[in-house]
């Protein structure tokens, strides 16, 4: 049992200030470490925290090497307060208290990865951890506000099983379905660099739209949608298709069973919760985001305007990543227009194969909680 780490009392928010609380959940792994080291030292200039007093509150089984990540980061001189909390901790120290009053919740907790494997591999593990995770979300957050980011694969998986999960937990329909996003960030940023590199452009990468899912090819990069794109043969694209669609598998290679992406996911998932985070922040207005998200709610009826029409082109499928408009109450509009803007490729060779897939991952995800 790790001793408990000294309260920081410098770093940790004052009562009579705004706050603005983030829990990281498997912060102590390949990913929450670089993940928790740049939000302490980035996340305030990122968000333009003002006097709202950022709290980093980061929970690990892995109880010793997480206490010695807090300590590390505690030594930072930013005003983002950071917190350790891991099994067997006190009070102060629980999972509990890490989850108490979090306006955002991150989640990159679970396995990863080892070579010859397929994120499919990584369900039977990380679907109990992220179900019992959701079970302390549901218990220790308000359901009515927080938002929740996934990262742990299979994100096509994953976020049906905390969906659900949530939803079983829920006292009264809160609307938490439309606030749980799986983070697909790293497949646009990937479709991005490697476009950029293609074409030779290594000031201004263009911004590629990536639908479906997060997995082999249930990852959609719409390249038709980049005007960089346009004077590519389709075997350029067609190939910058597959790298996107295995980059994982790619990264996974190149460690050689000593994991999988993590700072480049790092990179991904801080953008991501800087742009959530800085929306709850201030208030000012939707953000448009893309992310994996539930197009119904429990009752089936859909969860904003365009899921609908999105479910009318994706073959029925109740989960999908997709550009959306975000507010803080949580996905406000379903941007299904850009499947009607896939090109012939795109449209009737790479969207069925996707489908297909995915309505497998999604079964995976939904069959789990039945059980
Ligand atoms: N969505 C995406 O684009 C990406 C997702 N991933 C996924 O993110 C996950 C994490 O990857 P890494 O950080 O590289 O793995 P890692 O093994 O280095 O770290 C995972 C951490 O989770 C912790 N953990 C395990 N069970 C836990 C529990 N019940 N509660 C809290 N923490 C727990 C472990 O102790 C460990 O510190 C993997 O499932 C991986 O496949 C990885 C890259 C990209
Ligand atoms: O490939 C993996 O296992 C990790 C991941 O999701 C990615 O790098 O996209």
């Amino acid at each position: 049992m790790p001793h408990s780490p000294h309260p920081n009392i410098m770093t940790m928010p004052s009562e009579s200030l705004p706050s603005f609380k983030i829990a990281l959940l498997g912060a102590a792994g390949g990913i929450g470490q670089p993940l928790s080291l740049l939000i302490k030292s980035q996340l305030h200039l990122a968000v333009s925290a003002g006097a709202t007093r950022i709290h980093l509150a980061m929970y690990d089984v892995a109880a010793e090497t997480l206490v010695g990540v807090h300590a590390d980061l505690a030594h930072i001189d930013t005003p983002v307060a950071v917190s350790a909390h891991f099994p067997g901790g006190d009070a102060a120290h629980s999972l509990g208290s890490c989850l108490q009053g979090a306006d955002l919740v991150l989640c990159p907790a679970g396995m990863a990865r080892r070579p010859g494997m397929t994120r499919a591999d990584l369900f039977a593990t990380n679907a109990s951890i992220v179900r019992s995770l959701a079970r302390d979300i549901a218990m220790h957050c308000d359901l009515a506000t927080v938002h929740v980011l996934l990262i742990s694969n299979p994100v096509n998986s994953l976020v049906p099983v905390v969906v659900r999960t949530l939803q079983q937990c829920e006292l009264q329909p809160s609307g938490i379905e439309k606030r749980v996003l799986g983070v697909t960030a790293l497949d646009a940023t990937r479709a991005s660099t490697f476009l950029g590199e293609e074409c030779g452009n290594l000031h201004d990468f263009p911004r590629v739209p990536v639908i479906g899912g997060h997995s082999g090819a249930t990852i959609l990069p719409v390249f038709s949608q980049c005007p960089q794109a346009d004077d590519l043969s389709q075997q350029t694209v067609a190939k910058l298709v597959q790298r996107v669609q295995n980059g994982g598998d790619e990264v996974v290679k190149a460690k050689n069973g000593k994991g999988s992406a993590t700072l480049a996911m790092a990179h991904c998932g801080f953008r991501m919760l800087a742009q959530v985070s800085r929306m709850l922040i201030h208030r000012d207005g939707d953000i448009a985001a893309s992310a994996y998200v539930a197009l119904t709610h429990a009752d089936g009826t859909p969860v904003a305007p365009g899921a609908q029409e999105l479910m009318a082109r994706n073959g029925g499928l109740h989960y999908f990543a997709v550009p959306i408009t975000l507010s803080p109450q949580g996905v406000e509009e379903i941007r299904y227009r850009i499947v009607d803007y896939l090109n012939y490729n795109e449209l009737n060779e790479l969207l069925p194969v996707c489908i297909e897939h995915l309505r497998k991952d999604i079964e995976l995800g939904v069959q789990f909680q039945l059980e």
